[in-house]
């Protein structure tokens, strides 16, 4: 067994910063080679060897930084050593000047306990642009300055897809192929991927689920001969680049919350899938960020909530909800979780995702259980609920969510503790999930953006869901 220290004694420079496996089969390496290796050679997921831990004074000195300041300092903690401050300060300025809103990611007070997080002001009116703007820049630029050829290939139960192609389509030394589950995202997000004519754009619609599009490519990549071959990058949330961009919104909402006097711990409730987002936010409490609870929101696809509930982590029945985005039934971040939860115990990781791969289930003892419900809750909203939240806040607030974003507020609803004050996190548009909002009787006008891509011509290849499908488009796109 091997454990190791997970927070050196305050923020910052004497790290010496490395990134492991989950699963301790990959000696410490550099954050490049950590974003491109993407999924850890030996099958596990990438983490910081160790995490750091904020003072007061930096938290508070950190305050009154403007989006992109603050992103500045805090992925300097786990990237200079690679990245030059003045080349990151360049690739963080040009990746938030792309998003419409001057704050990035503004804070809506809803009620003085309940706080919305818009972090769909980027290109493609998702949250994933917040670290995908990013990531295609840092593709980029490690592109020009190692002359490492990358090949991205990703899975997508919507949104990933089209942020992910926004931030790389056209760029010189990337190509960038997405899987998508055929007939299962919204048609906004459909038309989004495939309407992009870009030569180094490959869209894959997959007979199946996100689940079988997301098992192909973590499939694929831990082919480590094929992986190398075609040069495979990652750019969904495997890729720790992802998880730690988004961390910087969890300060940055903290912040808007102390600018109008709340001191104290707030909770953060967040529609989730992959685990990728709300990892994130764990990541920030790890670092000192005074986080409550992180109140996980499931919709009917609900292996996380069952999880909280009973310490079994099992695949249910796939469920087809009015927020596709979040249908998903192995969630990719679980394992860097397992690997905190059991405080870098390697060893134990990698049996238990060993056993999770023979069994199809995991479960913890009550004692790990007891952990994880000190720093998460968990509800699963259906799809019902869903759309009653959506009618009720138009209603009540005049706001309109997207069905994601009403998951986490449902949940945050059921969570009504008193004094306590949850920012919950709005994950998209409403424009992209317009066929389920108007169930519920509410129309919308589409950002232009939006409106734009009805009628345009769509590029797009269907496939079955076995992976030698993938893999002759993939060595005929990429090869
Ligand atoms: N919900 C995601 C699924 C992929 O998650 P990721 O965070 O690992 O990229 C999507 O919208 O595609």
């Amino acid at each position: 067994m091997r454990r190791r220290p997970l927070h050196t004694q305050c923020c910052d420079k004497e790290i010496d910063m490395k990134y492991i496996s989950t699963r301790g089969g990959v000696a410490p390496i550099g954050f490049t080679d950590a974003i491109l290796m993407g999924l850890a050679d030996d099958g596990g997921l990438l983490v910081p060897e160790q995490l750091p831990r904020l003072s007061d004074d930096a938290l508070k000195a950190w305050r009154s930084l403007s989006y992109p300041e603050l992103a500045l300092e805090l992925l300097a903690l786990f990237m200079e050593e690679d990245i030059p401050r003045d080349e990151l300060k360049r690739l963080v300025d040009s990746s938030y000047a792309t998003f419409r809103d001057p704050h990035v990611t503004p804070v809506v007070k809803l009620r003085d306990d309940l706080h919305v997080l818009e972090l769909f002001h980027g290109p493609t009116f998702a949250f994933k642009d917040v670290a995908l703007q990013f990531l295609g820049n840092l593709y980029a630029y490690v592109s020009r300055k190692t002359g490492s050829v990358i090949h991205i290939l990703g899975a997508t139960s919507g949104d990933t897809g089209a942020s992910a192609i926004e931030g790389v389509r056209g760029k010189e030394g990337i190509k960038i192929c997405i899987l998508h589950p055929h007939g299962k995202v919204s048609r906004v997000q459909e038309l989004q991927m495939t309407t992009v004519q870009d030569d180094n754009v490959l869209n894959l619609a997959v007979e199946g689920t996100f689940d079988d599009c997301q098992r192909i490519i973590k499939e694929l990549f831990a082919d480590v001969p094929f992986k190398r071959q075609y040069h495979l990058r990652a750019i969904n949330s495997i890729n720790i680049a992802r998880i730690l961009a988004q961390t910087v919104y969890y300060f940055y909402a903290y912040f808007r919350l102390a600018e109008q006097g709340h001191a104290g711990p707030v909770n953060f409730s967040v529609p989730t899938g992959n685990f990728g987002d709300i990892f994130a936010g764990y990541i920030a409490k790890r670092m000192g960020l005074p986080v409550g609870k992180l109140v996980l929101a499931t919709n009917e696809n609900d292996i996380l909530a069952r999880f909280v509930a009973s310490g079994v982590y099992q695949p249910g029945e796939f469920r087809g909800t009015y927020s596709p985005s979040m249908d998903i039934q192995v969630a990719s971040n679980f394992e860097r979780y397992l690997y905190y939860l059991y405080d870098g115990d390697t060893g134990t990781v990698a049996a238990l995702m060993e056993r999770f791969k023979s069994e199809g289930r995991i479960e913890v003892p009550q004692d790990m259980l007891r952990r994880v419900r000190e720093d998460f809750a968990a509800y699963s909203v259906s799809n019902e609920e869903c759309l009653d939240t959506i009618a009720r806040y138009y209603e009540s607030y005049g706001y309109l969510l997207d069905p994601h974003t009403a998951c986490g507020v449902a949940a945050a609803d059921k969570r009504s503790d008193e004094g306590e004050v949850t920012v919950s996190l709005s994950t998209a548009h409403p424009a992209k999930f317009d066929e389920a909002i108007r169930l519920r009787n509410i129309s919308q006008v589409y950002p232009e953006p939006i409106q734009t891509l009805f009628g345009k011509p769509r590029r797009v290849t269907v496939v079955g869901n076995a992976n030698d499908q993938v893999k002759e488009q993939l060595e005929a796109f990429f090869g």
